[in-house]
């Protein structure tokens, strides 16, 4: 299967090291979620994939092969600046760019008149780039990435400023690509949205990837939630829950009639249910199910945990060039 490759990217501008052994792969036919803090890497990363910016060393690989300049004309690319030409009209432009990447001009044509209809931008195809609003400037922009039918689609926060409506066209369009064998990489900082669309998510932090796998496999964790919710005395329930061996539990912040139960690792295979029979005990439970952290929750954790290292490192404990959390490791 074909495999985009970014292999132990380091980048440094001056004094600051924007990528660190940026490491990991999309694969053929999947969307791949590329989120992280502000200043990350993402943007770094992505023009080192289209070869806009050179690494200082490391490589990336499609199928196998190091990316040529002739390899990365079958790159799709949505730049985070946008990189149209305003006094130019929509239709003029796009055919150009399809020329560039080798397209005839009736293919060319063709491929302009497909994308900006699908993209819902069709009637502007005669309107110079500056008379559009932003957002169908964007829609131009992911048009110009598509319309050389590319092997490799790259998009730096494709979705920003987008209204639901484009949202939704855009979303159908990369899951097209991606049904029909393309990888599809792109960052944003949306994250209900990544986490719905994306098929494999990775967060990158400090210019490496701290985190990555799809949104099940992030959230596995070896000491799994439960929020359980109970008529009364949650204290109660919160006591015989701890009498457990291996389980821990609070009330529930900001509730008096839940409790979230934790099983560590010393915690008995299906201890929950040694939990909900205790709390039956005690009273009726209204409910009991597993706490499923969204991506925001797991974003929070990898750079609060990234933070927590920078500070151990500047207090002199620990070593600053620090392996990857376990997450990384364990999924990548
Ligand atoms: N041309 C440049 N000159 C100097 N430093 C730069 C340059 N471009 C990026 N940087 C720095 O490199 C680091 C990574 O930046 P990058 O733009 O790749 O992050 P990002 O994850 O895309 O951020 P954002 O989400 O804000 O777009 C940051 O510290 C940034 O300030």
């Amino acid at each position: 299967m074909s495999v985009l490759e970014i292999d132990h990217l380091f980048k440094a501008y001056g004094s600051v090291r924007a990528l660190q052994d940026m490491t990991f792969e999309v694969r053929a036919g999947e969307i791949f979620g590329f989120v992280g803090s502000n200043g990350a890497g993402k943007t770094t990363t992505m023009r080192i994939m289209l070869g806009v910016l050179a690494a200082d060393s490391g490589s990336v690989r499609w199928d196998g092969a190091e990316l040529d300049l002739d390899s990365r004309r079958r790159v799709g690319y949505m730049p985070e600046e946008r990189g149209l030409y305003p006094k130019m009209k929509v239709g003029e432009q796009l055919r150009f760019l399809a020329g560039l990447h080798g397209m005839s001009p009736a293919d060319a044509t063709g491929a302009v008149e497909r994308w900006t209809d699908r993209l819902g931008v069709g009637d502007r195809r005669g309107d110079n780039v500056e008379k559009l609003s932003l957002g169908n400037q964007q829609r131009v922009q992911l048009a110009a990435a598509l319309v050389h039918n590319p092997d490799v689609l790259v998009l730096d926060e494709p979705f920003s400023g987008l209204d639901p409506v484009a949202v939704d066209i855009m979303s159908a369009v990369l899951r097209e690509r991606a049904d029909a064998g393309v990888p599809v990489i792109f960052s944003s900082h949306q994250l209900d949205l990544v986490e719905r669309l994306c098929d494999r998510v990775g967060i990158v932090q400090s210019g490496r990837m701290q985190a990555m796998g799809t949104i099940d496999e992030l959230r596995t964790t070896d000491r799994p939630q439960w929020l359980l919710e109970v008529g009364a005395e949650p204290l109660a329930v919160v006591a015989a829950a701890r009498a457990l061996p291996g389980v821990l539990a609070h009330v529930a912040p900001g509730r008096t009639d839940a409790v979230v139960v934790e099983l560590s690792a010393t915690a008995a295979p299906g201890a929950e249910q040694d939990v909900l029979r205790a709390a039956l005990a005690h009273g009726p439970v209204r409910g009991f199910s597993p706490i499923r952290p969204s991506l925001t929750d797991l974003f929070r954790d990898v750079v609060s945990a990234d933070a927590d290292a920078d500070a151990a490192a500047a207090a002199g404990g620990a070593d600053p060039a620090r392996t990857e959390p376990d997450r990384a490791g364990a999924l990548a």
